[in-house]
């Protein structure tokens, strides 16, 4: 039986008919109901400005969600259940008109949940109009990423939403926050004092974090190409994993807490200057190449693409964190699209011992690394140096795994999608998965700076073939430090 009582809520979906809601929020809210853990009566109410009847909208969204879950995890009673629960309303979301019947659907009697699956850019305006009907009260809203383009545009939409609703109702999604291999990361480090003992410069002499993705831009050149990997990724989800592995011991698990130390050491990012930028920062873009041994397109040839453009699909670069815990502790990011395999993998590679007594053609093996594998294979992996076994082997020293492999060890636990996680924690009220806007701006600013002087010094991106791992420089921007990206792989 579920451990966790929510209240019943209104769940108010805005671009119910978009990617996103059919793809991931309505699958997610559907495990929720099959696991129990939605209120008998919670309702839904899906929201969008296509019109047409009801009921064909509805039945869109079965399909879609019997094809998203999957023919194994869909069970008819539970399907049934949840459909029951579904309403579809006509409503344009800049039209005030249109959100009477909204207030007349969702009523009071229940806290009302508006989830924002739609362009950051009416985000105002729909915050605005459920004030105007009397839907703001008590109200939780969710926020879609990207927040803005910019800091000044994100500042922008967070103050329009700040208009009408406290901090305390406003839930930022990042989705990386809702995946278990990541609130481990807080586990690993606060529940370990193993760990947090060694935790700093003392110990430890660098950290990589590489996101890969396997897919390209997958039908999303429009939005993607006035983005580009550093606003879709390491604006959000990479800065975010710095932060959890960079951050002081927060006071409790409170989401203030563990967010004013995510602030600090955003904001103790060291700025990346003119020559920083060639020496410190790679942006590539995919050309054509193999992935899975089938050939694929490079990025200006991608459905709906233009045949020109400078944006980035590849992002390397090098972090400084000016404090007493990092200070010259580089932290190398990596993140791009058509890469080899989907691999999302922390690597915190620790100092050789302070004094060195082994043969020296076995140096360059020694230091130990924690690697925390966030996806696939989820799992934390502790290289440590043992002796080889055997009569014949001397003092010869080998390193191998202390491995804790998730899927071995829990093996009867489904491993919940990231979405279910988050829109769980939406209805409980609990922000601590959930940006702050003062995190948002902090990575904003320190992205601004990148993005001002790309555009300044007119670096177009280096191309790098589909299925490898970037452009040769982000190999040279490591090895430059006398290192190598981990088990590249
Ligand atoms: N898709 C994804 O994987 C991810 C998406 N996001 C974010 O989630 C949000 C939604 O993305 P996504 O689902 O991909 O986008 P889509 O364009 O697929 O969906 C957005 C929906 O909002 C609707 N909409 C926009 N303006 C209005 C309006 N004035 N009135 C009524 N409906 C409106 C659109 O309707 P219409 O089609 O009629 O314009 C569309 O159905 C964005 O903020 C995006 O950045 C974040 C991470 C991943
Ligand atoms: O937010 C985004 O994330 C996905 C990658 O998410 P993952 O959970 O599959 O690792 C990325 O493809 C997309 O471009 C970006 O907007």
């Amino acid at each position: 039986m579920p451990s966790i009582t929510v209240e019943p809520c209104t769940f108010a979906l805005f671009g119910a008919l978009g990617d996103l809601a059919l793809r991931k929020l309505f699958p997610a809210l559907y495990q929720l109901d099959r696991a129990g853990l939605l209120h008998d009566d919670t309702r839904i109410l899906a929201l969008a400005r296509e019109p047409g009847d009801a009921l064909t909208h509805l039945a869109r969204i079965d399909s879609q969600l019997r094809q998203y879950v999957g023919s194994k995890e869909i069970e008819e009673d539970v399907l049934t259940r949840f459909l029951a629960r579904l309403n579809y309303l006509h409503v344009d979301f800049l039209n005030t008109d249109d959100y009477v019947s909204l207030a007349e659907q969702a009523g009071t009697a229940q806290r009302l949940i508006a989830y924002f699956a739609t362009p950051a850019a009416v985000y105002g305006a729909i915050c605005e109009n459920l004030a105007k009907v009397g839907l703001a009260e008590n109200t939780r809203v969710v926020l879609e990423k990207p927040i803005g383009s910019d800091l000044e545009s994100s500042r922008k939409v967070n103050d329009a939403v700040a208009q009408y609703f406290p901090e305390n109702r406003i839930y930022r999604i990042d989705h990386y926050l809702g995946k278990d291999t990541v609130q481990n990361l807080i586990a690993l480090r606060f529940a370990n004092s193993l760990f947090e003992t060694q935790w700093n410069q003392r110990y430890i002499s660098h950290v990589e974090i590489t996101v890969a993705e396997k897919v390209g831009i997958e039908g999303r050149w429009g939005y993607f190409d006035k983005a580009g990997q550093l606003r879709d990724m390491i604006q959000n989800h990479l800065l975010q994993l710095l932060c959890l592995i960079a951050m002081d011991p927060p006071a409790d698990l409170s989401a203030d807490s563990i967010r004013d130390e995510k602030v600090k050491v955003l904001k103790a990012l060291a700025p990346i200057t003119p020559e920083g930028l060639t020496t410190q920062v790679v942006r590539g873009q995919y050309i054509a190449g193999y992935s899975e041994g089938q050939s694929v397109p490079g990025y200006l040839e991608e459905e709906n693409s233009n045949t020109q453009s400078d944006t980035e699909t590849f992002v390397a670069l090098r972090a400084d964190i000016r404090n007493w815990r990092w200070a010259g502790v580089p932290f190398y990011l990596r993140t791009g699209k058509r890469m080899p395999q989907k691999l999302s993998q922390i690597v915190i590679h620790f100092k050789e011992p302070s004094h060195y007594i082994f043969a020296p053609e076995q140096r360059l093996q020694i230091g130990n690394k924690l690697i925390i594998r966030l996806q696939p294979d989820e799992g934390i992996s502790l290289r440590v140096m043992t002796k080889d076994q055997g009569l014949d082997k001397g003092m010869q020293l080998r390193s191998g795994p202390l491995q804790l492999n998730f899927s071995d060890t829990y093996r009867s636990e489904r491993v919940p999608d990231a979405y279910e996680r988050l829109l769980l924690e939406v209805m409980r009220g609990n922000q601590n998965l959930f940006v702050r806007k003062d995190e948002i701006e902090a990575a904003w600013k320190w992205c601004d700076q990148l993005i001002a002087g790309w555009k300044k010094s007119g670096d177009a991106p280096k191309p790098y073939a589909a299925g490898s791992w970037g452009p040769m420089s982000s190999i040279a921007l490591i090895t430059r430090d006398g290192r190598s990206w981990y088990g590249d792989i």
